[in-house]
């Protein structure tokens, strides 16, 4: 949470045009830390997201007695080994992030000390069962609020054995964290879901060594391994590429080359999303960086129409869904959004927020539904007030409808956008003709 409300007034565009690179990803980022942290030997990270959610996952190692020099290029990480972590004098902070917390409940459900973890008044307020009692079955005990499901989190580690978990919901936070738990537990730890959430973490883990084998769905760790700090050149964030991708698309006359973007198979739904729209996407030069695929995307303006979104897309394009809803209230047609009931537990209830926005700004009629939302569209958006909720994705959704509206849109705190995306609003105007 921010002291101080950052309101803006975005103006509408005539066109969006030229090039640019947008910062790194956060989900790697974040696990470049962690596994740097339980390495032995230095890691140097370059372009880590100097985002506020990935320096909260870097206080806590340091709290931790994890030595990282940062000189403003370069993370270097000096790693302590799998069991060099020391007990943290006070509670971690986890800021805004899930991701941060959710991993960290796993890592340090394997350590021989006692910590906690807390967050700011959103993150509080997210479900924490899911990794608390498959851990907890590992283990592990978790007190916390609201019998254990909700932050501060108190964790006592130590002694873990593996599990075969069949995870009810396709997460990546739940995967990882019992990953990381899984590096210090007793034979295997196999994790399943029930369709492919990112998988950073095990690209990360093959990458550092460790003792590691993957199915279609699956995961298994065996623990024990020690790992070996790695190079790593972090790609560009794809989740912070979409709000480029869709104003591109939306506002006629555009051209826009994304450079070094992250283009990880359980990470494109969104192109393939915007494709199935008529979107114009082309992806340029791709390559492997740090185990990851590469591309450059060359975005063109294109007339959009409505599409039913839903199945083993829907993980693979979770967190652009507040940018798919702009693309779908200017496409032609209906775009019917379904099985993304996890919208509504992400930093605020994203379809809720996003239908309420959408309507002030003159979309067409909006029903929501409990795992989605059914969007009309319409040929242009006229415009108005609108709250970001504290949630950085839903004030940069907002701000890219801005650019279609016939008048201005004012958002009341775009404050949020430093946990994923720090220099939005400069690049958006580099690439804004007004
Ligand atoms: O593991 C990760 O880095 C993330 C996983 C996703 O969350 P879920 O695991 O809750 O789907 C995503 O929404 C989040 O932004 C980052
Ligand atoms: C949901 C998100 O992140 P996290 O879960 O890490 O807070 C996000 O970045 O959209």
């Amino acid at each position: 949470m921010h002291e101080q409300a950052q309101p803006i007034s975005v103006l509408p565009a005539r066109a969006v045009r030229g090039e640019l690179a947008i910062p790194g990803d956060k989900s790697i980022s974040h696990r470049s830390i962690m596994l740097g942290a339980l390495a032995q030997g230095t890691s140097r990270i370059t372009n880590f997201l100097r985002g506020e959610d990935n320096f909260s996952t870097m206080k806590a190692f340091r709290a931790m007695g994890v030595p990282i020099e940062d000189d403003g290029q370069t993370i270097i990480v000096h790693g302590v080994g799998l069991h060099g972590l020391k007990e943290p004098g006070d509670v971690l902070d986890c800021g805004n992030s899930g991701t941060t917390i959710r991993l960290m409940t796993g890592l340090l459900s394997g350590q021989s000390f006692f910590s906690v973890l807390t967050g700011d008044q959103y993150l509080r307020k997210r479900p924490m069962k899911r990794v608390v009692e498959p851990l907890a079955r590992m283990g592990a005990r978790i007190a916390g609020r609201g019998g254990g499901t909700l932050a501060p989190l108190a964790i006592t580690g130590g002694n873990l054995t593996g599990i075969d978990y069949q995870s009810p919901i396709a997460s990546a936070q739940v995967k990882s964290a019992l990953m990381l738990a899984g590096l210090y537990a007793s034979g295997e730890t196999r994790v399943t879901e029930p369709s492919l959430s990112r998988d950073h973490s095990e690209r990360m883990f093959t990458f550092f060594g460790a003792d590691l084998d993957r199915s279609s769905h699956g995961v298994t760790v065996r623990g024990g391994r020690e790992l070996q700090g790695q190079e790593i050149c972090v790609p560009g964030d794809i989740s912070s590429a979409a709000f480029f991708l869709v104003a591109a698309l939306i506002v006629p006359g555009s051209e826009l080359l994304i450079r070094n973007v992250g283009v990880n198979p359980t990470r494109t739904g969104v192109i393939d999303i915007l494709q199935a729209m008529g979107g114009d996407i082309t992806l340029q030069d791709q390559r492997e960086v740090s185990g990851e695929p590469v591309a450059d995307l060359l975005v063109r303006s294109s007339r959009l129409k409505g599409v039913e979104i839903g199945g083993d897309v829907v993980p693979r394009a979770i967190d652009e869904f507040p940018a798919i809803c702009v693309a779908a209230a200017v496409a032609e047609g209906t775009t019917t959004i379904k099985d993304a009931k996890e919208l509504r537990v992400k930093e605020t209830d994203r379809i809720a927020a996003m239908a309420a926005n959408l309507r002030i700004v003159g979309a067409g009629q909006i029903d929501e539904t409990e795992d989605g939302m059914i969007i009309q569209g319409v040929e242009s958006l006229s415009g108005g007030s609108v709250t970001s909720y504290g949630d950085h994705r839903i004030a940069m959704s907002l701000s890219v409808a801005a650019l279609v509206c016939r008048h201005q849109v004012e958002i009341d705190d775009v404050a949020c956008v430093a946990t994923s995306f720090p220099g939005f609003y400069e690049l958006l105007d580099r690439v804004s003709v007004r």
